[in-house]
């Protein structure tokens, strides 16, 4: 089962809607002067949500092959909940990937395991590919349970979700002692974690849902460290923050093979 790799550029809490215009079609660019085979590697943004109508026109407008999506979305479909974003809102501005569960929001929002496997159903009802984020923090690194801790995650995640839907979606396995710190994981730490996920959505559905299913790693992910990591068996791509704000930086990513 040939899985296509995913270069995901998660922008955090960074570029207006004018910035980011300017980023996307300076990446676009960028790609198109290293003609830039997207069949081969996906490539997809993750901007603000105040950004996702500018995205839209200029990737309709100009007919890009950048995808794009958002950092997060609501449990809710619609309603009285202040602040939040649903998924048919998402839907409506063409986005086609939204992250889900990042450790930042686990964190800072206190997001369970259970409200992202609310939040990855409603993206899968929608049409939107999810991205699950998990990955242990350094103390639990430290006592050498990152397997279990992370599996544990992607149960949680996954729980009442169908084989075909767990095939199509895309987890992202960061770990919050690699996320903006410099200090990347080795490609030995990334594909044991990446594989143990594999085997573990083997278990819980079957072989070829496992072979199907994207794993990406993330965690200062960086030209200079990204093709060691992708030469992983198990990794299908990275989930990129810091250096996907950076055009030039972000397309080497994208064209890791060369
Ligand atoms: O979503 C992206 C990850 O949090 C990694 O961020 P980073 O590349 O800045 O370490």
């Amino acid at each position: 089962m040939a899985r296509t790799p995913l270069m995901a550029g998660n922008w955090k809490m960074n570029l207006d809607h004018l910035e980011a215009n300017q980023l996307v079609q300076k990446l676009a660019w960028t790609l198109k002067d290293m003609k830039h085979d997207y069949g081969q590697v996906e490539v997809v943004v993750l901007p603000p949500f105040t950004d996702l109508r500018t995205v839209q026109t200029v990737v309709d407008a100009d007919k890009l092959e950048i995808g794009y999506g958002a950092q997060d979305l609501s449990a809710q479909d619609s309603g009285a909940y202040t602040g939040e974003i649903s998924a048919s809102m998402l839907k409506a501005l063409g986005a086609t990937y939204v992250a889900i569960g990042h450790s930042e929001r686990r964190e800072y929002h206190n997001e369970s395991d259970e409200l992202v496997n609310a939040k990855t159903k409603k993206a899968i009802a929608a049409g939107i590919t999810p991205i699950v984020c998990v990955g242990e923090g350094l103390d639990i690194r430290k006592a050498g349970d990152q397997v279990s801790y992370t599996l544990a995650q992607v149960e949680g995640a996954l729980k009442d979700i169908a084989a075909e839907n767990v095939a199509n979606l895309v987890i992202a396995y960061e770990p919050v002692w690699a996320i903006g710190t410099g200090e990347v994981a080795t490609p030995a730490d990334a594909q044991e974690v990446c594989g143990a996920i594999r085997e573990k959505i083997a278990e819980l559905y079957d072989q070829e849902t496992a072979d199907s299913t994207r794993i990406l790693y993330g965690g200062s992910v960086k030209s200079d460290n990204v093709a060691e990591i992708m030469a992983e068996k198990d990794v299908d791509g990275a989930l990129v923050g810091g250096a996907s704000l950076k055009a030039d930086e972000f397309a080497k990513i994208a064209r890791y093979n060369g």
